[in-house]
């Protein structure tokens, strides 16, 4: 199995307690983080990524216990194990393409794929030298999606990714995602509100919040 969440629990306020459902994801399976607004999608997500720590609860992935690591651990586990991809790009914005990329292993201190190859599987080879502000919004959504394989991550975190996009880049990015979490193996996780999603991806789990603590 290679991530596992348990009787999570969140609160950011005294009188105020998300609980989360139990899931279970195995290498190469998606999953969708539904909910309302303000249910606690993007905290749950964080959660994984290691970003914010649980009141209570369980995640292991790969068989680690990531609620047990220190700041410093995390940030290492994720450099290496975890792509994150976000509803805005956040790429740097003075760079290429290809800096944007080569700045992933050298900040997780892995080996990383070769940013050629990554760029082509994206389509988006001809922009490899193109600073990143040329870019359309698809094509950004894209670079940041490359960004997030470079280091061969098990598990991928995407939050919102297809929220800004139209149709035709919204199913190429979903389509993208999906075939490159396969073809390297990850588990992917996405939070989303969008039906276009979730005609590709079946299984899922539903985020409520309970007021009343
Ligand atoms: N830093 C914070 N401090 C206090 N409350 C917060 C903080 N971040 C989020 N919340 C609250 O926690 C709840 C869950 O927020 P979260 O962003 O996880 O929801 P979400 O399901 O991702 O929402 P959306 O779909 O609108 O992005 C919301 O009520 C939000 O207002």
């Amino acid at each position: 199995m290679l991530l596992e969440a348990k009787n999570l629990e969140f609160s950011y306020e005294e009188n105020q307690k998300i609980e989360f459902p139990d899931f279970e994801l195995e290498s190469g399976e998606s999953l969708l983080i539904l909910g309302k607004s303000g249910s606690g999608k993007t905290t749950l997500l964080n959660m994984l990524a290691g970003l914010l720590k649980p009141k209570s609860g369980e995640i292991s992935i790969d068989g680690k216990d990531i609620i047990g690591f220190s700041q410093k651990q995390m940030d290492q586990f994720r450099g290496k194990h975890i792509g994150l991809i976000f509803q805005k790009p956040h790429l740097l914005a003075p760079l290429s393409v290809k800096e944007n990329l080569e700045v992933v292993p050298f900040f997780g201190k892995t080996q990383g794929e070769s940013p050629a190859r990554i760029l082509e599987e994206l389509d988006i080879k001809n922009k490899v030298n193109s600073k990143v502000r040329t870019l359309s919004e698809g094509e950004a959504q894209r670079v940041s999606i490359a960004r997030a394989l470079m280091n061969k991550p098990k598990l991928i975190l995407a939050d919102e990714p297809t929220s800004s996009l139209d149709d035709e880049n919204a199913e190429r990015v979903i389509k993208l995602l999906k075939d490159q979490a396969q073809r390297i193996g990850a588990g992917l996780i996405i939070v989303t509100h969008d039906q276009r999603i979730k005609n590709h991806v079946s299984k899922f789990i539903e985020v409520k919040k309970n007021e009343s603590v």
